[in-house]
């Protein structure tokens, strides 16, 4: 489905072009790349796993072997971020006309005739990064690529670029094999699946039974094509795309029922990999003058919002994970979006932000509660769709609201705290029990002294959340990615990896199907290049947390004549800004300001005003054997929590074989208080918490806190819904 822009045979044009334009970076850059055969191989959504971002886009997946090297893609970050009003300055100035959709640019494809072409504008240039799709003929690549081709036509006076003389990206032997044995795999479990309509009734109503589905019409999963495949009992969901609408893909799913909790728990499995798995369900279904669309997180609800409203309905390929910008073109017809996308608080975050990438003004979303529930269970139910849908609530927000506008929020709000609490930690229930969860939006400071492990603490905090599906950017300034690759590897596989090589490329498998992502960035940079990379990120891969690591490599580069610490104040104060306006939760490590030997650390050792810790939404301390009777243990000390206000420590052991943290036996050691005196308020609360800790441990500490015992492999999202 990928090409990306080799120009066949047209190195010798390039040439003359690159002379012709020597002041063009992008142009060269791509002649370079033609002659090196080095392009951007695979839009970037074809990316999910462990991926390096960088500033010039390029992959730097060294920490896999070689020949996966090749095989990664890389990103393209523009060296000055583009805008919506360069695009269409530059549009102007080349004479192209173009109209202006909700999240792209529509032009005339310039991979079509010219006369057929004239009143189709299937080709869409991304607002906010300029990458483009002609969905004619599904060629698409960077802006930079878009400006060389325009150029190229240009100065050739050629009216089109025929499709024909760009060269599909050359696949390694690898990348092919695997690619032809994902296509045999979706063709296997596609003919060897059944419609629904070859079942026996009482056959197709057990499984209907088991989903939970049956309302669902046999019509109605006839339309959708779905089929079940008997060997695991699963449903099988087609991925139809392309010009000649070929099955592209499978997503088969299965329903487990647990006796003792009464409940179903789904369990997903894509293929080809679910990086790689860009099907909007339903969407040849939609017709060419379809101009309102249901948009759900599941194929279940896509059926169930059909059947019971008649209206178009696509459902998003990876849940509420993540909306891929390269399916916004095909959701640029529809006047009005409707996001109906589950009944949790999840999939009412995702449902805003997703929002923002689809145009605002054109959005509304169905707010969960007990009223609204998800469309399948609403299926169930017998509600009253239309009404449903009509009392969704436009997506643009006013800065001004009343509380009559919050009520709902703040009742929601009431009725799921624990989910607005944020993700819980499976490996760090202190800090659970601390914090209550990890929230989007929320700006972490993280601190403790030189080489205590701070680094090594925060990557099994993140791959923790990571494993549970919070989609992660990783900046690591100071060690490089190979070696920050290779402690969360060997934390997710909890083994020293160089002792049982032969269970690399299992850990390794799993550990690429995370949603984890990492800046190539080392060394000294400028904020507001790790912060326009960022934003990218978060446009593109629905990023929930970003790591940096840390704060001072960003200090270099400012102006140093102005005091150190209003530097460090206008650096925190640009995260905080990026943490809310993103809803991405911000980690920043920052090293201590030279504290004495016997002093422990305080909110005061890091900040350089008030002003900057009260921007920090937590303030985590990682202290180092002072506030212990054990020389080397390390604690984790929580002074600030501004989302309940709770603050504590705990005791962390550290297991080198497996580079990670455990909280020791309770009672087997001791904690001690410092005596220090607090500086402000917030330690003398953190001192009273210590005492409160203290106090709690001996009453009930017995045994050691449960480390979860869970089995690594995410990617595939299961979702619990009572029976
Ligand atoms: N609790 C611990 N006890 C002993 N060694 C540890 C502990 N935590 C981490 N280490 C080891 O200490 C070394 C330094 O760890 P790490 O790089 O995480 O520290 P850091 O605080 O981030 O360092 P820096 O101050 O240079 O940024 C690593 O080799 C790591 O494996």
């Amino acid at each position: 489905m990928w090409r990306s822009l080799l120009l066949k045979g047209t190195t010798c044009l390039l040439q003359v072009a690159a002379r012709r334009f020597p002041h063009k970076r992008h142009f060269s850059s791509l002649c370079v790349r033609l002659l090196t055969q080095r392009l951007p191989h695979r839009p970037p959504e074809s990316l999910c796993g462990s991926k390096f971002l960088g500033r010039d886009g390029f992959l730097a997946n060294s920490w896999t072997r070689a020949y996966k090297k090749d095989a990664k893609s890389n990103v393209e970050f523009p060296t000055s971020p583009i805008t919506v009003t360069d695009i269409k300055q530059y549009l102007r100035s080349k004479d192209i006309p173009f109209h202006d959709g909700y999240s792209c640019l529509h032009i005339q494809s310039i991979f079509v005739n010219a006369p057929e072409r004239k009143d189709s504008f299937s080709l869409f240039i991304d607002k906010t990064t300029g990458q483009f799709l002609c969905k004619d003929t599904l060629v698409e690549g960077s802006w930079e690529d878009l400006q060389d081709c325009l150029e190229v036509m240009q100065k050739e006076e050629q009216d089109f670029l025929s499709p024909d003389v760009l060269l599909g990206y050359p696949e390694s032997v690898e990348e092919q094999d695997e690619r032809e044995r994902e296509l045999r795999e979706v063709q296997r479990i596609w003919s060897s699946s059944v419609p629904f309509t070859d079942l026996h009734e009482d056959e197709a109503q057990l499984i209907k039974t088991m989903f939970q589905i049956t309302k669902v019409s046999n019509a109605t999963l006839k339309k959708f094509g779905v089929r079940v495949f008997k060997p695991t009992k699963s449903l099988v969901f087609p991925w139809f795309g392309g010009p000649d609408s070929s099955l592209k893909g499978v997503k088969l799913l299965s329903a487990q029922h647990s006796t003792d909790t009464e409940k179903v728990t789904y369990n997903e499995a894509i293929v080809p990999k679910s990086n790689s798995y860009n099907n909007l369900f339903g969407l040849p279904l939609v017709g060419r003058m379809d101009s309102e669309v249901v948009l759900t997180g599941q194929e279940l609800d896509t059926l169930a919002v059909s059947q019971a409203t008649g209206l178009p309905s696509v459902a998003l390929p990876r849940g509420v994970s993540c909306l891929p910008p390269i399916l916004l073109p095909y959701l640029e017809q529809f006047k009005r979006v409707t996001l109906w996308l589950g009944d949790d608080i999840r999939s009412w975050e995702a449902s805003k932000i997703f929002s923002r990438k689809l145009g605002l003004r054109r959005c509304s979303l169905v707010r969960p509660g007990e009223y609204r529930p998800c469309p399948v269970e609403a299926l169930a139910q017998g509600k009253n769709f239309s009404q449903i849908i009509k009392s969704s609530i436009p997506a643009a927000h006013k800065s001004i609201v009343s509380f009559k506008q919050l009520r709902e929020d703040v009742y929601g709000e009431l009725l799921n705290t624990d989910q607005v609490a944020g993700v819980k930690w499976t490996r760090f229930l202190e800090l659970n029990r601390i914090l209550k969860g990890h929230r989007k939006g929320e700006l972490t400071v993280f601190t403790g002294p030189t080489g205590s492990g701070k680094t090594t603490f925060i990557s099994e905090l993140a791959l923790d959340l990571c494993m549970q599906g919070v989609n992660t950017l990783w900046g690591s300034f100071e060690i490089n990615n190979v070696r920050l690759a290779k402690i969360m590897l060997t934390q997710f596989a909890m083994q020293r990896l160089e002792e049982n090589l032969e269970q690399y490329d299992f850990w390794a498998d799993k550990f690429e199907e995370l949603p984890l992502y990492f800046m190539t960035f080392h060394g000294q940079q400028n904020i507001k290049a790790v912060l326009d990379t960022m934003q990218h990120a978060v446009y593109m891969y629905d990023i929930n947390h970003v790591i940096i690591d840390n704060l001072q490599f960003m200090m270099g580069q400012e102006n140093l004549s102005v005091d150190k610490f209003a530097v460090q104040d206008h650096i925190i104060g640009a995260f905080r800004k990026f943490a809310t306006n993103s809803s991405c939760h911000v980690t920043l490590i920052i090293h201590p300001r030279k504290e004495e030997d016997d002093r422990e650390l305080q909110i005061a050792s890091i900040f350089g005003s008030a002003k900057a810790s009260q921007e920090a939404d937590n303030v985590l301390i990682l202290q180092e054997k002072k506030l212990v009777t054990c020389p080397g243990r390390r604690s984790l000390q929580v002074t600030k929590n501004r989302f309940d206000g709770d603050v504590g420590i705990f005791p962390l052991d550290f297991i080198k074989s497996s580079l990670t943290f455990a909280t020791p036996l309770k009672g087997k050691h001791k904690l001690r208080k410092v005596n220090t005196k607090p500086e402000n308020e917030e330690d003398e609360a953190a001192g009273a918490a210590v005492k409160k800790e203290e106090g709690k441990k001996e009453k009930a500490a017995k045994t050691k806190t449960p480390r979860a015992v869970k089995d690594p492999a995410t990617g595939n999202e299961s979702k619990q819904k009572e029976s």
